[in-house]
């Protein structure tokens, strides 16, 4: 028995090792031009008695440089989540960014899957390099790709239905997986040619949610259900032709919530969050830049608008730079003057109103789509219409002071306290005063360990009792202000209108002794005129009263 079966092994030995020989004597007794019919001919064998189909999906593709397949990492994500429960061999990696160690399937491991009933396989490979080589790029060495096999039946429910869905999990798990991250832009003047990002990140890890959020349950509930429409409208927005974007416009008096809804909004879809800080940006075309920077869903912050943008201060400034540059004419070039100048310059953003508006619907805002465009502000009156018509800023919503309702949503997060005697006391003075959330919530925040909810409470309370008096205060204080400002003016009314009315006096006063005395002149003027005309009638006498009397002894009446 023990020497069949040695010679069996010999045999099969013995043939391999015949096979072996063939195939490394093929390339030299097979003329070339024989070779590729002859491995057309053994391929098609192959596929007749082998009735399955490979796909292969390698992790770095020829064409895209150094770019990680995103094919490959959307299965990867897929595998991971799938395969863990299947694959006896795992392989635990790090995530750069993450602290948390992921496992996937390791090496020449394959799992099954099953789609629609149909069954296949993944399974995942390397090839080592023969080279000997150093490398700095991973592909240089080692290519790592997945095979996927199944049956060549299903070759198109497989290729068109299975790899869709394998890639759109993929990419949802990494979207949920991934640690987000909260963008600045870096100031124009440190962006070097080697650091061409525009952008600097970290982690974003805001705990913000719209649970915590202290508003009106409604119109909560609008905005959650309106961002979610949003990011589940790719279709409809491609349908309509509109590029798959929305803007917010978030407006109300400080510490109201806004920058706190902006990151529930980014904890609610997962998204990334780009801060931009506007003025730093040296252009528009920079701007430009910055946008087609950002990476698909994300979130584009501009806080406070109002004050990044200041269009009417450039126009100014810009006037003013004009006249300099005439006087600038006549000096003599100071090049330390024009360096601080220029450094001046560089200051202020040249960022302008079409300038933003192109950043938030111009061509490039499509780029990447999915974006969501948040603006703050404090005064919305003072923000150009242009710029918030619907259609660039789709959605206003304005965070206003604690309403009763929000201050519930404040408690239950800073006090663990759903209802409570003093509530209703809390709810009376919130219809009576105004007070901002931020406010709100630094008073029901336990001052020291142990201290219980009645203390935070009462606490409350009594800064809205000392915010009611000092409003209070404050109109009174207002009230008296405008009515000095009214008395003043008043005053200054009436004694203008006794200045005018003396004028007048004087005026016509004057006016009467100037009548008075021309009309004594004009009697003088008359007496010359008749003493004229005398002498003109040839009186020769000095013109007096007594010259009448002359006159008459002209006529020769003797009196
Ligand atoms: N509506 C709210 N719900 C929960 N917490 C809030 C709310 N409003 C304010 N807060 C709290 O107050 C702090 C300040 O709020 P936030 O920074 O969101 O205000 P803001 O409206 O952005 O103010 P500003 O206009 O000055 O930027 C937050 O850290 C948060 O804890
Ligand atoms: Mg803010």
């Amino acid at each position: 028995m023990i020497t069949s079966m040695l010679e069996i092994m010999t045999q099969v030995g013995s043939a391999i090792a015949g096979l072996m020989v063939a195939y490394a004597m093929f390339p030299n007794y097979f003329p070339y031009e024989f070779r590729g019919p002859i491995m057309r001919y053994a391929q098609k064998l192959v596929s007749f008695l082998y009735p399955y189909v490979r796909i292969t999906f390698p992790e770095y593709q020829e064409d895209h440089g150094f770019e990680r397949s995103k094919a490959f990492d959307a299965i990867q994500r897929y595998l991971n989540k799938n395969s863990t429960k299947q694959a006896k061999r795992l392989q635990a990696n790090v995530v750069r960014d993450r602290e948390a160690i992921v496992l996937s399937m390791a090496d020449h491991e394959e799992v099954a899957d099953e789609y629609q009933g149909i069954k296949l396989w993944w399974s995942a490979n390397q090839n080592i390099s023969k080279r000997q080589t150093i490398s700095f790029f991973p592909r240089e060495d080692e290519k790592k790709y997945f095979k996927l096999t199944f049956h060549r039946r299903h070759r198109d429910i497989i290729t068109v239905e299975y790899l869709k869905h394998v890639l759109d999990e993929g990419k949802a798990i990494s979207v949920q997986e991934r640690q987000r991250k909260l963008y600045t832009n870096n100031k124009s003047k440190s962006m070097h040619w080697y650091r061409r990002s525009m952008w600097s990140h970290v982690a974003f890890e805001h705990p913000a949610t719209f649970d915590t959020l202290a508003m009106d349950r409604d119109k909560k509930q609008e905005i959650v259900n309106d961002l979610i429409n949003f990011s589940t409208s790719k279709d409809y927005y491609a349908k309509i032709g509109k590029a798959w974007k929305r803007g917010y416009l978030l407006f109300g008096p400080p510490g109201t919530g806004k920058s706190t809804m902006i990151a529930a909004m980014a904890n609610l879809l997962k998204y990334d969050v780009y801060d931009l800080e506007l003025t730093t940006v040296k252009d528009n075309t920079e701007l430009r830049k910055l946008l087609i920077d950002t990476s698909s869903k994300s979130i584009i912050v501009i806080e406070d608008i109002d004050c990044s943008l200041d269009l009417t201060g450039q126009r100014e400034k810009k006037k003013d730079k004009e006249e300099d540059d005439d006087k600038k004419k006549d000096e003599k070039k100071d090049p330390v003057k024009e360096k601080m100048k220029k450094m001046e310059e560089n200051k202020n953003s040249q960022v302008t109103l079409s300038g933003l508006l192109n950043f938030i619907d111009g061509l490039w805002s499509a780029c990447g789509s999915e974006r969501i465009i948040v603006f703050t502000t404090n005064y919305v009156e003072k923000l150009d219409p242009a710029l918030i018509r619907r259609g660039r800023m789709d959605k206003h919503i304005e965070l206003s002071y604690c309403s009763f309702e929000a201050f519930k949503v404040l408690a239950k997060n800073y006090l663990d306290v759903y209802s409570h005697d003093l509530f209703a006391e809390v709810g009376r003075l919130l219809e009576e005063t105004s007070m901002t959330p931020a406010d709100v919530a630094e008073n029901l925040m336990p001052k020291s360990s142990g201290e219980d909810a009645k203390t935070s409470l009462m606490r409350l309370i009594k800064a809205l009792e000392e915010a009611k008096e000092e409003a209070r205060r404050k109109a009174e204080e207002e009230e008296k202000q405008k009515a000095e400002k009214l008395a003043k003016e008043e005053e200054e009314e009436r004694k203008k209108l006794e200045k005018e009315k003396e004028k007048e006096n004087g005026l016509q006063s004057s006016e009467n002794g100037n009548q008075s005395l021309s009309n004594g002149a004009k009697e003088n003027g008359e007496a010359t005129n008749v003493e004229n005309t005398e002498n003109a009638n040839g009186a020769k006498e000095s013109g007096e009263p007594i010259k009448v009397n002359d006159t008459e002894d002209a006529n020769g009446v003797k009196t």
